[in-house]
């Protein structure tokens, strides 16, 4: 495991007061190391898992020649250019119950979509081209050519072949084609495993009564919410106060019982700010000011703890277990989006996942918004699709980032970069699509 020193000392131009995003994500790259456990699960609990190996194609998908279409399969050097064809049915082929006869010149067969063609045979005149008289099959001309409606052995995945690699997060498609190769078991990393709680004397849990001064914690739904989504295994530990025992017994529980841990809350330098003190004395920590809005303060490290059940006794060092810690920012709308640009990637990568660029949508601005040099931002935004051509997108008014409810109107982040200035009226920007998440 990298300290943050190493990392720090290895990383141009780093000032932990004064961070750029692409900075924090390429540190992120070196602290977190990905799983290496893997095991072997049903290709129906493998939704979103993601494969410990290269998978190659035991079968050649199709694994024969076969018809695209409902018709009649002739040999299609016989179609000659402004001539019709003619031809004669000599037989049925079904999908799942080959025609075994041959076909010579002015003969064909009739064909169901996904049976395989017979021998000598390479193209199919749909049904709705052929005029069919008795046993007789008139083609018209120039409506097909020599190969139409043919589907070749292997045209989709080669035997012998890499189906997928390594690294890939298995969506619905790619566990249909690993069953198109008939495979019912799949070898995936095992789930990581994260550990959530806030922070916070004014934190009151859901079902508290309402007190002065307090709100109820918003952030272990959202940040529990996106583990989920994630696919990642969730250790609840509620909300924590402020108080230095309490904290450190969170810490030290989450920590013995999951890879990652993640807190909300008591990173920036406030007086009560406990949060920040204990991490670092439990652990390998940096505390960021990031060049964003909102999101800017963040802490993030290796903390270790008294493996789960390790019992220390005189002469015997305890084993330790360690766990990635990331402490979020307290205020709502900064912990969603901290995670999004930071905690999100840095898990997949836990996960194992190859890493992915983050694609994002090209819109107009219906409207100007000001933005400051020097920072990147991420705006609560709309887009709206437009029938004529490209989306256009409006931010979702008050981006405070206590203001959750303009996160739950947007569909989209906007993204201003950390050189651009203000935006005008009809400029294009960039939108991390929220759905795409
Ligand atoms: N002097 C400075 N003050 C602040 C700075 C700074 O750089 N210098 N940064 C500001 C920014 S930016 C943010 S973000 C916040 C982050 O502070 P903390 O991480 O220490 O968070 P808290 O102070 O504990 O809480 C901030 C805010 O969020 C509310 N909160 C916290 N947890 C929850 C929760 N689980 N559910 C709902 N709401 C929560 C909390 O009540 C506060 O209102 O610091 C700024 N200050
Ligand atoms: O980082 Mo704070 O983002 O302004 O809420």
């Amino acid at each position: 495991m990298k300290s943050i020193a190493q990392i720090a000392a290895r990383l141009q131009g780093y000032d932990p007061q004064s961070l750029t995003t692409e900075r924090v994500s390429a540190f992120l790259n070196e602290l977190v190391a990905p799983v290496t456990e893997t095991e072997q699960v049903a290709l129906f609990d493998a939704l979103g898992r993601v494969l410990a190996e290269d998978i190659v194609s035991p079968v050649s998908v199709p694994p024969h020649d076969n018809s695209a279409m409902d018709g009649f399969a002739f040999n299609g050097a016989q179609l000659q250019p402004d001539l019709p064809l003619r031809l004669q049915v000599v037989g049925t082929a079904f999908a799942g119950k080959a025609w075994q006869g041959t076909v010579g010149i002015g003969k064909c067969v009739k064909i169901m979509t996904g049976a395989v063609m017979p021998a000598g045979l390479d193209t199919v005149v749909p049904l709705e081209f052929a005029r069919v008289q008795g046993d007789a099959v008139s083609i018209p001309a120039n409506v097909l050519k020599c190969g139409d409606n043919r589907r070749h052995l292997g045209e989709d995945l080669m035997a012998g072949h890499t189906a997928l690699a390594q690294g890939e997060r298995l969506g619905p498609a790619a566990l249909g084609l690993l069953a198109s190769l008939g495979l019912g078991q799949v070898q995936v990393y095992r789930r990581i495993r994260v550990a959530y709680f806030s922070t916070g004397d004014e934190i009151l849990s859901a079902g508290e009564a309402p007190r002065e001064g307090a709100v109820y914690d918003s952030n272990r739904y959202t940040v529990i919410g996106m583990l989920k989504q994630l696919g990642c295994e969730v250790v609840d530990l509620g909300v924590v106060r402020d108080e230095p025992a309490l904290l450190e017994k969170a810490l030290l529980q989450a920590t013995a019982r999951a890879d990652a841990v993640i807190t909300s809350g008591g990173v920036s330098a406030g007086e009560a700010d406990h949060t920040r003190t204990l991490m670092q004395k439990l652990g390998d920590m940096a505390f960021w000011r990031v060049a964003m809005r909102p999101g800017r303060p963040m802490a993030v490290g290796h903390i270790s703890a008294p493996a789960a059940g390790a019992q220390s006794s005189d002469g015997v060092i305890a084993p330790t277990s360690s766990a990635l810690l990331f402490g979020l920012p307290g205020n709502p709308v900064a912990v969603m989006v901290t995670f999004i640009a930071f905690v999100r990637p840095a898990l997949l990568r836990m996960m194992g996942a190859s890493p992915k660029p983050q694609i994002m949508l090209r819109a107009v601005s219906e409207s100007p918004i000001q933005k400051k040099p020097g920072r990147t931002e991420y705006q609560r935004c709309i887009v709206t699709p437009r029938a004529d051509g490209q989306p256009t997108v409006r931010i979702t008014g008050n981006q405070g980032s206590g203001v959750l409810s303009s996160m739950v109107q947007a569909n989209g982040l906007l993204v201003l970069e950390h050189e651009q200035g203000p935006v005008a009226a009809g400029d294009e920007v960039n939108v991390l699509m929220l759905d795409d998440l």
